[in-house]
């Protein structure tokens, strides 16, 4: 249960000529870790989250979920691999307004093929793990900011992904708020086993990643460190 990429380059086209948004990058996220990724605008972060996800397929390298390489995988296999095997939480929330806090992570599983009544306890679960047991009722106008990123990282987790991509996920939170969502995702991460890809742009998030990589114009500069961050068991 890991997520690997190797050699990865990305070129997006750039008038006559193509630009390198990703050059030969390689990086190994084991289960249960935080991998942070830094660096200035346009160094590539969601170039390789979207690589990662296998949203965008790159020009050359190879990307392994769970020990299978993805190369040469068909379009429903890659939706087939996204939707069981990856969970992606983006900037905004991106709620469902007409849906409770709940029913928004019940449909993860509707979308999956599985019986979105039978997961209502681990719907519930989640969003007791993320602290919004008493808020799983209310819809997206009835929660807080930091509330409603909490929903979206509960929903990512709905079909327990191995590999969880995070694009900064505190940028429409306050200090307090973000610090909050990024313990959450520690501590999700180690009791959840998932092999999580962290993109921030705020150091202070640093501290809780086992190992960082800084990228700039598409290449890592520094070589990975680790630290000791771990969080607590949510039994789920
Ligand atoms: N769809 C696209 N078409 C052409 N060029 C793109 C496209 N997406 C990104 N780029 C370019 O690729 C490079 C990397 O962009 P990317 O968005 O991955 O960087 P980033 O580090 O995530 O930036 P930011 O922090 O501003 O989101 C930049 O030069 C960007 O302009």
């Amino acid at each position: 249960m890991s997520l690997t990429l190797t050699d990865i380059t990305l070129t997006y086209p750039d008038g006559d000529t193509r630009l390198t948004a990703l050059d030969q990058i390689s990086l190994h996220v084991p289960k249960g870790t935080i991998t942070a990724v830094i660096g200035p605008s346009g160094s590539g972060k969601s170039s390789l989250l979207a690589v990662a996800a296998t949203l965008i397929t790159p020009d050359t390298g190879t990307v392994t979920i769970d020990g299978t390489p993805t190369t040469g995988m068909t379009r429903a296999q890659l939706a087939d691999l996204r939707r069981n095997h990856i969970g992606i939480v983006f900037q905004q929330p991106n709620l469902l307004p007409a849906l409770t806090a709940v029913e928004q992570l019940q449909v993860m599983s509707h979308i999956t093929g599985h019986n979105p009544t039978k997961s209502r306890p681990r719907a519930l679960a989640l969003l007791d793990a993320v602290g919004l047991a008493a808020q799983a009722h209310r819809h997206p106008h009835q929660l807080s900011g930091g509330q409603r990123q909490r929903v979206n990282i509960a929903r990512a987790l709905m079909n327990t992904p191995t590999v969880l991509l995070v694009d900064e996920p505190t940028s429409a939170l306050d200090h307090d708020r973000g610090a909050a969502v990024i313990d959450l995702i520690t501590h999700l991460t180690h009791h959840q086993s998932t092999a999580t890809v962290l993109v921030t742009h705020d150091p202070t998030h640093l501290t809780t990643a086992t190992q960082t990589t800084t990228l700039q114009d598409g290449r890592i500069t520094t070589p990975m460190t680790t630290t000791s961050g771990r969080g607590q068991d949510t039994g789920l």
